[in-house]
């Protein structure tokens, strides 16, 4: 089997992507964020409380022939930037871009935080990390990737995210037409269940590269690249009237200001990231100072190659064992 579905920016400055799913009989169709950061299914639902719902479409199991509870279980999850939910369990009927898989976790929401309340665009998560790190309790469940694996083709997804623009996923198959070149392999540390990985080094706009493994996690779900202050610094020095913010939480400089281009390698192979995706966003909409899209790692206590990164590649998330994870140009 085989499925491929689209990667829809929710905003103007890519801040996060969407993909439709259907779930249940009849179907019911919601935009969800594929997120290779983490490892539940989640949605909001009609447990979730009214007021905590801003426009999102729901998932109702009890309008689904095909739900069932899974009696007993609950999950809670918190993620990096600080938001969360919580909430039951169902299985059901999943599909996406007409891969299905039969009998899901659905993970419905009784609870969501205000951030994920206020993305109207965004009905819930699938959780695309390895299934160790699922918050389902008494007993973890299977991300949709690893109960689709022995019907897919080939056990890989890819991501082909976009600047500005509609990419899409991949299940099961590696689509030549989507990227130029060869695919760059690199080794995955899937322990403790992200897709962890090094970068062979960096360079800032026409400098040299400076050659160094720096660790740190693929993550579809985060908007921006997040490396060690040292490089961090590097680059925004190149910057004129780039400041460190404590205000903005970040490296800030006037919209006017001429960025460098930043390249990541991976094993040999180089990505040159344009000036343009690190000219992330104003700080508000009539702003003329604007936040970088290259930031600082230091407050995570991990390096997180997020879109600003990956939208630069076709990236092939490979589910073989060992894992890996492929980069190529597009
Ligand atoms: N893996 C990522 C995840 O997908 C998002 S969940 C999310 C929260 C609020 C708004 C939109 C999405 C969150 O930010 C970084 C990390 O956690």
């Amino acid at each position: 089997d085989t499925g491929s579905a689209a990667a829809i920016p929710i905003n103007e400055v890519d801040i996060a992507y969407v993909t439709p799913v259907t779930i249940g009989t009849p179907p019911q169709t919601l935009m969800l964020d594929l997120d290779t950061g983490s490892s539940d299914l989640w949605v909001f639902s009609s447990l979730t409380p009214s007021n905590q719902v801003r426009g999102q479409e729901i998932y109702s199991p009890t309008k689904s022939s095909t739900s069932k509870l899974l009696s007993g279980h609950t999950w809670s999850i918190r993620y990096g930037d600080g938001s969360g939910s919580r909430g039951t369990v169902y299985t059901d009927n999943f599909t996406i871009g007409g891969l299905e898989v039969k009998s899901q976790a659905v993970q419905a929401a009784l609870e969501v935080s205000s951030m994920l309340t206020q993305e109207q665009s965004l009905d819930g998560l699938v959780g695309l990390g390895f299934s160790a790190l699922n918050t389902v309790r008494p007993s973890s469940q299977l991300t949709f990737f690893d109960n689709a694996r022995p019907n897919l083709d080939e056990e890989v997804f890819t991501a082909d995210l976009k600047y500005h623009a509609t990419g899409s996923y991949d299940f099961g198959f590696i689509d030549s037409k989507k990227y130029a070149g060869n695919i760059t392999y690199t080794a995955v540390q899937q322990s403790p269940g992200y897709w962890t990985h090094s970068l062979s080094g960096y360079s800032v706009g026409s400098g040299a590269f400076q050659a160094s493994q720096i660790s740190g996690i693929s993550d579809t779900g985060t908007t921006l690249l997040y490396l060690p202050t040292a490089i961090v610094t590097a680059y925004y020095r190149q910057v004129q009237g780039a400041q460190n913010s404590q205000y903005y939480g970040g490296y800030v400089f006037p919209c006017s200001s001429t960025l460098p281009t930043f390249t990541f390698g991976i094993e040999g192979a180089r990505f040159t990231i344009p000036a343009s995706y690190i000219n992330y966003t104003r700080i508000s909409p009539t702003s003329t100072t604007c936040y970088g899209g290259l930031q600082s790692s230091s407050g995570l206590g991990i390096n997180i190659f997020g879109d600003v990164a990956l939208k630069r590649a076709f990236v092939v998330f490979s589910g073989t064992n060992p894992p890996r994870i492929g980069f190529a140009i597009k």
